[in-house]
């Protein structure tokens, strides 16, 4: 699958990697090309071991209007499980992902944002789940993030009423990890990517891996011991211990 001018772009600068997603004039709804291609490119930015932060941007008024309902309806194309197993992998992804959510997340685009690991909206932002009422049972690792990302009593109030929440409310109820003006954004976005980069990228990745493994009900016991051990053996750790007893910024080599 190869990309157009309106499938997901990725870019890549240094540490960090941007996916922006390029079809404003409908929404940026994701059909089953776009999917092909943000898979192509997670794959690349998974296999670069230089990117630590993978951030999520659209271009126009919404954010992402789910999954391309001219799809849903069509006996040809991919079952909408393929959506949400593509969802899997952005949760997966090896970097630490930032959705920045600049207008309306609706449907499969909600998704989107809680399979990222932070999301920063601006007032702008919208939100609802309107599955239910298009007449689709939810996949399951996106019923799995709505509840452990939000909590049930949340998860059941916008899957069962598919009410539209605007970015105060969606703040509270943790959909949004911070809400900033839109003016403020991007140095927003700059500050937190350059601070999530100053981290050691063993234990980065690591640790972002087991976090997701507990909220999905899997306590990896020996693994996470066994990187505990490998981060006590690291060049990484002696160079951080170092940099606190001479008070400066440590430099991380990964090793
Ligand atoms: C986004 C929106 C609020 C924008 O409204 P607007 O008034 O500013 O603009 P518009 O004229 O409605 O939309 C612009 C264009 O964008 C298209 N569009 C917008 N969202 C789309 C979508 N999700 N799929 C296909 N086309 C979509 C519209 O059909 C239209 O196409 P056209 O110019 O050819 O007429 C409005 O289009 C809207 O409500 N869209 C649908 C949102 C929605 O229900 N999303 C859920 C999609 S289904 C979904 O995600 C399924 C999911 O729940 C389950 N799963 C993840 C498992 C697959």
């Amino acid at each position: 699958m190869t990309a157009d001018s309106d499938t997901p772009s990725l870019s890549v600068d240094g540490h960090v990697a941007t996916l922006r997603l390029r079809r404003p004039g409908q929404a940026n709804r994701l059909g089953p090309q776009d999917l092909d291609v943000l898979r192509e490119h997670l794959d690349a930015v998974n296999a670069n071991d230089a990117v630590r932060v993978l951030r999520i941007l659209s271009e126009g008024k919404y954010f992402c209007s789910g999954y391309d309902i001219s799809s849903l309806a069509s006996e040809t194309a991919p079952s909408s499980l393929y959506f949400g197993q593509t969802m899997d992998l952005i949760e997966a992804a090896r970097p630490v992902t930032i959705a920045v959510v600049q207008g309306g997340a609706y449907g499969g685009g909600t998704d989107l944002c809680l399979a990222c690991d932070f999301r920063i909206g601006t007032p702008q932002a919208d939100m609802f789940m309107p599955a239910t009422r298009l007449g689709l049972h939810f996949y399951p690792g996106g019923m799995s993030r709505y509840v452990t990302r939000l909590g049930l009593a949340q998860a059941k109030r916008l899957f069962l009423t598919a009410e539209r929440i605007q970015a105060d409310e969606m703040l509270r109820i943790g959909f949004l990890t911070e809400l900033v003006p839109a003016d403020r954004l991007q140095d927003r976005l700059d500050a937190l990517s350059a601070q999530i980069v100053a981290m050691a990228p063993i234990p980065l990745f690591g640790v972002k891996a087991q976090l997701n493994r507990i909220a999905r009900g899997e306590i990896d016991h020996a693994g996470i011991e066994q990187a505990v051990l490998r981060s006590e053996q690291s060049e990484d750790l002696a160079e951080g211990a170092r940099a606190w007893k001479e008070k400066r910024a440590p430099n991380f080599t990964g090793r």
